[in-house]
């Protein structure tokens, strides 16, 4: 709430400050100061929260103030019916650039981006009977109050008030569940889709609303200038807009606002000397990605650590609220021993490696199943077929009555399976309660317009107190506000797991979750996923420790060469001769693990 404030007076003072301005000059300045605020807002929403690299940013400004130009000279329309059109019909070809997007990624995104910006470049210049070329188009009609055009005065403070409502709206969006899932696509698509995030939505979001402030920014140019012309539309302003969120703080809030009003003084300063101010701006874009990746807000945000935390980087642990540490469970029929899933007949094959052959097995409520064979045996494969990361080639999978075979994983985590990763997928930046949110997400109600215009609060806070739950569940409520990137391996194995659970599973898929861990944390592990199976939820686990997996599975199921060679109790896979012998090429210690009777956990 206190940047909210924080805003409101900036506004207030800037729109006090043009009262008592009368050079147009200076006007002028904070006028462009606004345009280039509501450009960076809606660009740091693609680039610093969904990660998504665009240097085709000028071609939507120049589809906003093009729309605004044609519709009020050749269509005749009302000023301010065709800025809102202009930014509409911008947002739409922000859809068209985000098509790209969810083929190529980093480098080759940008490529494709830019090239998109060069086209519309050309097209604005050479198709001169539309678009005027370098003669551009005049008498863009502007909105006028009473039937009269609004005073440079006037202008700033509509683009003030713009920007203010650009900037809370956005704010309002990016601090709850659409903030977070911006950031998890832009840290692992994988994960992201694997807790339930539909990536491909989320970044077309993303494109659109990049589009509809650059759209809306042009629209604004084009309409106080009463005048447009290809000149506006250049390389060099795609480059401006990304730089504005680069230098201002990319993922901030804040970001934006420090870009535009720094960037837009040092622009005026050198405005008579064109090539100095492109070769500034190009060193500072160079200095903004080597040597201040967090732009100016990232520098005062760790100056303030680093004055008021004692230690810098690494944000205090936030005590969870009272409350039971019970785990959300997923309201279901399901009686102990009833068929959650079954896998027939299923095959994948990678070239002539055949990871998975004809395998056939079911999974029941309430139990633990564990998937053990030598390396290379299929079983992450098997895990990454379940929740939809692979696609199997043959067979058939159904989950509680759903057949699997064409959703994509998001949708297969909204069905109820979780998963965790043999190698850690975390979003390591974000904390670890956010992390654990996350999970939460598909479970989360709040749509769009809701998170927009901030009417999501009370689901918010029913979310965080139910991700304390589960962090308390999990013993990590202490580490709640800690990044979870910064914290010790054996608890990221644990804050994943949180996270996997925050999402209510019906089945709980997990990779080798006791990689890494030292033998006091393998024990806590077992009596962890016993506690887990007690509320209801049913686990397959991939493992090598095979100690781990004879204490607690209620059923093992072993593969060797992507064929199931063995199913069965604990204690009769442990004595099949098929199974150790396929274990005699295997590790020393999964054999002797293999051969010593285990100490049974009771159910
Ligand atoms: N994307 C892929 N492309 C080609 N081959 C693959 C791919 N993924 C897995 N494989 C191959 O499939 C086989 C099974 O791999 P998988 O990771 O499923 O085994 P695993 O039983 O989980 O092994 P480990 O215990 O070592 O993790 C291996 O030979 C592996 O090299």
């Amino acid at each position: 709430m206190k940047d909210i404030a924080f805003a409101v007076v900036i506004a207030i003072c800037a729109a006090l400050l043009v009262a008592f301005l009368t050079n147009d000059f200076y006007l002028r300045i904070l006028f462009s100061i606004g345009i280039y605020f509501i450009c960076a807002s809606g660009m740091n929403v693609l680039l610093g929260y969904a990660g998504q690299k665009s240097l085709g940013q000028a071609g939507l400004f120049a589809a906003g103030a093009y729309s605004a130009a044609l519709l009020t000279t050749a269509g005749g329309m009302n000023g301010w019916v065709a800025l809102v059109l202009a930014t509409l019909i911008s947002a739409l070809c922000g859809v068209l650039i985000a098509v790209p997007s969810l083929r190529v990624r980093g480098p080759s995104l940008a490529m494709v981006t830019l090239a998109f910006g060069v086209v519309i470049e050309k097209l604005v210049t050479e198709a001169t009977e539309i678009f005027g070329g370098a003669m551009g188009i005049y008498d863009v009609q502007p909105p006028t109050i009473g039937g009269e055009a609004l005073t440079m005065s006037q202008w700033v403070w509509f683009t003030i008030a713009l920007g203010l409502i650009t900037h809370l709206l956005l704010r309002n969006l990016l601090v709850g569940r659409f903030g977070r899932a911006f950031r998890s696509i832009q840290a692992d698509e994988v994960a992201a889709s694997a807790v339930g995030i539909p990536v491909v939505r989320y970044k077309v979001l993303a494109f659109v609303i990049a589009a509809a402030t650059c759209g809306l920014a042009g629209a604004l140019v084009a309409q106080q200038n009463a005048y447009i012309n290809s000149d506006f539309v250049t390389f060099h302003l795609s480059i401006f807009i990304l730089l504005l969120v680069l230098f201002g703080g990319s993922g901030s809030l804040g970001g934006p606002f420090l870009g535009a009003v720094i960037l837009t003084l040092l622009s005026s300063l050198l405005a008579r000397w064109t090539w100095i101010e492109h070769l500034v701006n190009g060193v500072l874009l160079l200095f903004a990605l080597y040597a201040m990746p967090g732009g100016i807000a990232g520098m005062l945000s760790s100056l303030k650590d680093r004055l008021f935390a004692p230690a810098a980087g690494i944000r205090k642990a936030v005590p969870g609220p009272a409350g039971a540490a019970s785990l959300p469970v997923r309201k279901n029929e399901l009686a102990v021993g009833a068929t959650v899933m079954t896998a027939e007949n299923v095959c994948k094959s990678y070239g002539g490696i055949k990871p998975a052959r004809d395998i056939t097995f079911s999974l029941k409520a309430g139990h633990i199943h564990a998937l053990i064979g030598p390396n290379g045996a299929g079983k992450s494969t098997m895990i990454n077929m379940l929740s939809g990361i692979v696609r199997k080639d043959q067979g058939s999978i159904a989950f509680l009555g759903h057949d699997l075979s064409r959703r994509p994983t998001y949708r297969i985590c909204e069905l109820g399976i979780a998963r965790t990763f043999q190698n850690l997928r975390l979003f390591k930046e974000l904390t670890v309660l956010d992390n654990v949110l996350l999970g939460s997400h598909s479970r989360m109600k709040n749509g769009f317009f809701r998170s927009l215009f901030g009417l999501g609060g009370r689901e918010e806070a029913a979310a965080r107190a139910r991700a304390f739950d589960i962090l308390r569940f999990v013993d990590l409520a202490d580490v709640a506000g800690m990044r979870a990137g910064s914290l010790a391996y054996g608890f990221q194995r644990r804050v994943e797991l949180a996270r996997a659970l925050a999402t209510e599973p019906v089945l709980l898929l997990l990779d080798e979750p006791a990689a890494g861990l030292n033998p006091q944390e393998t024990a806590e592990l077992g009596q962890l996923l016993l506690r887990i199976r007690d509320q209801g939820l049913t686990i397959l686990l991939v493992e090598h420790h095979m100690d781990l997996v004879m204490r607690i599975s209620d059923h093992v199921l072993v593969l060797d060469y992507g064929a199931k060679i063995a199913e069965g109790e604990p204690a009769l896979v442990q004595a099949d001769r098929r199974v150790v012998e396929a274990y005699l090429g295997a590790d020393d210690n999964e054999i002797a693990d293999l051969a010593r009777p285990a100490e049974r956990v009771p159910a």
